[in-house]
């Protein structure tokens, strides 16, 4: 894409979204500092994948009303998962489609250097409250926690240990465990269960996660419940990434290497796989990887799809090569902040924090052979069922949820 163009450039930012207005405003809050770190006369957007408004697409409806013929748009998220592989380049590709407008998609924020210095933050103010309110205690007799969202993609939870092992080995602890909020296991709750029993004084636990909301407060949650069983420990909750500078401007390196002579790689036009647009109509586009060659991809994979599970056979994910790429989110697209089950006060399930049991009770459950409430239109051979999580009954993974005390 090429720089020297006289068309108007807008910015796209494509947040995560949640039922938490808390969460929502933390996102804007970080959406908001992006700008200063770009070209003055890029306009910037945001919008929500779901439940929050604006939805992804309010954003880039007001970019086009501002005259934006190009936009740049970036995954609001850390890891390649679901919503960077799936969900938010086929919202785009469908809007580009329908519009007949470009828009470009960059890389999620990823394993990054600057993502770890902002990590490494995080945890060392909370060492450093730590040792202000209990005494000084040397690294070595703390071990650190690291917890990151969890998803069923493999590459993104590797991801996350990788990050944790940097973040283990580059400040020096003691030792080091790795826990997922939902999806894969270990979840928080047998991870620092697991984690009490290791015999350090001290356990710092650190959420990999952009901004507030359920899941944080879920972590939280049980650090708190954890802790209280294991007077004799000292948990410490550290506080999450947020809008740390190192994160925003990973932010917009992401935005303005799509600016720049290099062709970036991403999922946007992935060469791997068929993509299908559900167009308004009930009109379905299909774009197959032939029609994707991109010079981005060349007979070499991308780094950034050496190991991703639609590319190539990745241990214990097989079955998942080439599946099609299309969008699962509309369903709860702009439902709103506060959404029914936003809070622990209108669930049966939970007291004080949202344990996700929610998830595994069939009545409320997004189950994963859900049906459409819309009419596909026409049959066009492709059955719109998800790839079931090879691990979902890990005992330490959702499943474990069942057999909380709480
Ligand atoms: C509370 C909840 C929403 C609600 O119900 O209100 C919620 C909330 C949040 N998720 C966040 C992030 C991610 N969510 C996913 C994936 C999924 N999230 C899903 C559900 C839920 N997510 C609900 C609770 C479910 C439970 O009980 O565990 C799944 C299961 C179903 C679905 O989304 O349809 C789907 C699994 C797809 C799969 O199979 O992989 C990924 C990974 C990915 O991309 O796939 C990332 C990391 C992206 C990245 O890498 O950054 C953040 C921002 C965190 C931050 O960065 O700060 C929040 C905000 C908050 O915590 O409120
Ligand atoms: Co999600």
């Amino acid at each position: 894409m090429s720089t020297s163009t006289s068309v108007k450039t807008g910015v796209m930012i494509c947040g995560h979204g949640s039922r938490s207005q808390a969460a929502v405003d933390e996102f804007a809050l970080l959406a908001q500092k992006v700008p200063a770190h770009l070209p003055a006369d890029w306009v910037v957007d945001y919008g929500y994948l779901e439940f929050a408004n604006p939805v992804i697409r309010d954003g880039l409806d007001r970019l086009r009303e501002a005259g934006c013929a190009r936009i740049l748009a970036v995954p609001g998220m850390l890891f390649a998962a679901m919503h960077s592989k799936n969900d938010i380049p086929t919202v785009l590709n469908t809007y580009a489609a329908k519009h007949g407008i470009d828009i470009s998609y960059g890389r999620e924020l990823g394993v990054d250097p600057k993502m770890i210095a902002a990590a490494a933050a995080r945890i060392r103010e909370a060492v450093a409250a730590a040792n202000a309110e209990h005494g000084a205690l040397p690294l070595h007799d703390t071990a650190l926690v690291v917890i990151g969202r969890g998803a069923s993609d493999p590459d993104a939870n590797a991801n996350v240990a990788k990050i944790a092992r940097m973040l283990w080995e580059g400040i020096g602890f003691g030792w080091c465990e790795i826990g997922y909020s939902g999806v894969t296991f270990p979840l928080v709750e047998p991870c620092l269960q697991h984690t009490a029993k290791l015999g350090y004084k001290r356990v710092i636990v650190f959420p990999y996660f952009l901004f507030t909301g359920i899941l944080i407060d879920r972590i939280y949650g049980f650090t708190d419940q954890v802790a209280a069983d294991h007077p004799d420990i000292q948990f410490v909750k550290a506080g999450y990434l947020r809008d740390h500078p190192s994160v925003i401007e990973t932010f917009a390196e992401r935005i303005t290497e799509q600016a720049g002579d290099a062709q970036i790689p991403n999922c946007g036009i992935c060469a791997y796989r068929e993509q299908v647009l559900a167009l308004e109509d009930g009109e379905h586009r299909h774009i197959q990887p032939k029609d994707r060659q991109h010079p981005a991809f060349s007979a070499l994979p991308p780094p950034t799809c050496v190991l991703c599970k639609y590319r190539t056979q990745v241990l214990g994910f097989e079955a998942e090569v080439g599946a099609i790429q299309e969008s699962h989110h509309h369903h709860v697209e702009g439902q709103g902040a506060c959404a029914p089950g936003s809070n622990v006060a209108d669930c049966t399930l939970c007291d004080t924090f949202c344990t996700g049991m929610c998830r595994l009770e069939p009545q409320h459950a997004h189950s994963h052979d859900h049906d459409h409430a819309h009419d596909h239109g026409h049959n066009h051979g492709h059955d719109h069922v998800h790839a079931q999580y090879p691990h979902a009954k890990h005992p330490l993974g959702p499943e474990s949820a069942r057999k909380s005390t709480s």
